[in-house]
């Protein structure tokens, strides 16, 4: 039995952050990890930062859920076939209705040999408390509170971002919604990981929800888009992709992402600025922009993915467009 470890979170809450510590304890421990991961735009920058560590599958697609329904067995049976990993760990992108996940794993381990091991939630605990106290209005709220639900763990993300006081606050939210979980609060996905990655039966998740929570879930969040199949209501989420041209004036770069509409949550991509040389990672997730220096093993594109509700992308891509048409100044030898 391959068991399977399944992260869930909301958009840049840390899932990938996580998965690290993951791959490491697993390395520590001499298992061998396989990785399925599923991102919401078409390119995969997370996989470039665990790239090597592990075999890795990607999906990539824009209407996800569709996707996970009819490849996510396929994609872990290949992967077990292919590997033989000790483990899998199943990364979904961030607008990912957990509940399908689940059904999608215990259908694949109805006809080969896997397991639900765990299903592990990451919340930006600032991000999760301003929705639930309602400072900011989000579709996206009834998603979080699904993630979390439906956990066998929690990890309470990012308290390096709460001011005083408020983490009680939100582990008192986190239980009243989900007290069966193992729940921690950390910075950094920095958790206790034996304790989280464990794959002993005896840790193992009970997969046998019941049958109609699964059911009634999935249908609820199932509506047709008018194209003869039905995808999940989180279809409020917009996914907007630029390819850069050339490299863009810094200071201009983390203004825009300072002033960016409160609708996007979530950006991330590789850049290069006027004023240095090579490539950089960025990663913008809720309200916080990181900006760290690569040096990619294969070449890669510059390309900036956001993420976000109902945002008007057009808008964004002129922004995008502005920035590119600044030149460096000339200089002469
Ligand atoms: N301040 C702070 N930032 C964090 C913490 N954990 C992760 N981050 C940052 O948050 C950003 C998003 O982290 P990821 O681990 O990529 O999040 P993710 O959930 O994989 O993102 P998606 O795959 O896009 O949904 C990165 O810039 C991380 O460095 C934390 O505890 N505190």
């Amino acid at each position: 039995m391959i068991p399977i470890v399944v992260l869930s979170g909301f958009l840049g809450s840390g899932k990938t952050t996580l998965l690290q510590h993951a791959l490491a304890y697993y390395k520590e421990q001499g298992l061998k990890p396989a990785i399925l991961m599923n991102e919401l735009g078409d390119v995969n920058l997370d996989g470039s930062l665990v790239n090597g560590q592990a075999p890795m599958k990607e999906m990539l697609s824009g209407c996800i859920c569709c996707t996970i329904r009819r490849d996510l067995g396929i994609e872990l049976m290949n992967l077990a076939g292919e590997y033989k990993p000790d483990v899998i760990i199943v990364e979904c992108t961030g607008v990912a209705n957990p509940m399908e996940i689940v059904d999608a794993v215990t259908d694949a381990s109805l006809y080969s040999s896997m397991i639900l091991q765990s299903v592990i939630t990451v919340i930006d605990a600032r991000q999760f408390l301003d929705f639930v106290s309602g400072h900011v209005k989000s579709k996206s709220l009834r998603l979080m509170q699904d993630q979390l639900r439906c956990a066998s763990k929690l990890i309470i993300n990012k308290t390096d971002l709460l001011a005083a006081g408020e983490l009680q606050k939100v582990q008192t939210f986190v239980k009243e919604l989900n007290p069966y979980a193992l729940t921690v609060s950390t910075q950094r996905g920095d958790v206790d990981r034996a304790a989280f990655f464990s794959i002993q039966g005896e840790d193992r998740m009970d997969v046998s929800l019941p049958k109609e929570t699964v059911a009634d879930t999935v249908q609820e969040h199932h509506h047709d888009h008018g194209h003869g199949e039905s995808y999940h209501s989180y279809d409020h989420v917009v996914v907007h992709t630029h390819f850069f041209g050339q490299p863009v004036p810094r200071a201009r770069f983390e203004q825009l992402f300072r002033s960016l509409p409160a609708e996007i949550y979530r950006a991330k991509g590789i850049v290069r600025f006027l004023e240095q040389e090579g490539q950089m990672m960025f990663q913008f997730a809720y309200r916080e922009l990181e900006i760290i220096p690569i040096r990619p093993q294969k070449s890669v594109n510059d390309v900036a993915v956001l993420m976000g509700e109902n945002f008007a992308a057009s808008e964004i891509e002129a922004r995008l467009k502005t920035l590119e048409s600044a030149r460096k100044p000339l200089t002469r030898s």
